[in-house]
């Protein structure tokens, strides 16, 4: 793997991710680096496929784990690592750490086989380390507060419209997560103003050496 630089962004639906994307990858483009902008499940033609299964069908929670780890499997090969390796930053919204929270929290999904899977999936060629994102924010916003946006905001898919109970789960499997790989995470408070929200973002780049 080249220079490249790996960032995602985390957090139950409704929390205001995508609502900061632009912004960041303006951010991130002013620092004179190249930025793919890209997103999970998705990304490729296949995977993009594949979403749309994963956002409107019907299925079990292995059917689900699968379609995402496949989705990822893709995108990973196609767009994430070749970016990675031409040196340049590839910006995320969601990535594995969607896995764990919404197939292992929200469903319940068994956690030692999502961990399978993402060995398989994000194995790097000859190496025994697994393709990571450098730093992850991780948007947490209450499943009230995320609740209320939402419904002011667009038609639910299908996790949208799952059970505050069913985001309080996912929300419990992002802290998870970043308990266990605190060095990555940079948890950011989504409770507060849009403007509170990105100085969060922006501070955090900064004090990572990121367009310093
Ligand atoms: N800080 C904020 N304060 C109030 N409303 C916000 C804030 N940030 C985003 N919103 C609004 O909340 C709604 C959800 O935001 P957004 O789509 O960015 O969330 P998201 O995390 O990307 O959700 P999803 O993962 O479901 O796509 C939008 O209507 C957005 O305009
Ligand atoms: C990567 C990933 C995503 N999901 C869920 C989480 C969201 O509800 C949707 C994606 O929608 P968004 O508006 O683009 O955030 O998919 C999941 O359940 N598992 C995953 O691995």
């Amino acid at each position: 793997m080249g220079t490249g630089l790996f960032i995602t962004l985390e957090g139950i639906d409704g929390a205001g991710k995508s609502s900061h994307l632009e912004s960041l990858e303006a951010w991130l483009r002013g620092t004179g680096r190249t930025v793919v902008r890209t997103r999970e499940p998705g990304g490729t033609p296949l995977a993009e496929t594949l979403r749309e299964l994963v956002l409107q069908k019907p299925m079990d929670a292995l059917t689900e784990s699968l379609l995402v780890f496949a989705a990822r499997r893709d995108h990973v090969t196609q767009v994430i690592a070749p970016a990675l390796a031409r040196g340049e930053i590839v910006l995320c919204d969601r990535f594995t750490d969607a896995t764990f929270a919404y197939q292992g929290g929200g469903r319940g999904f068994d956690l030692e086989v999502l961990q399978t899977l993402e060995r398989w999936v994000q194995a790097q060629s000859q190496e025994a380390t697994l393709l990571q994102p450098d730093l992850s924010f991780w948007f947490d916003l209450p499943p009230e507060v995320a609740a209320q946006r939402l419904a002011a905001a667009r038609v639910p898919d299908r996790f949208e419209s799952q059970s505050a109970e069913f985001f309080r789960r996912v929300a419990e499997g992002y802290a998870a997560r970043a308990r266990g790989d605190a060095a990555r995470f940079e948890r950011i408070d989504a409770n507060q103003p849009r403007d509170q929200v990105w100085v969060q973002v922006e501070s955090a780049l900064r004090r990572r050496g990121i367009g310093a």
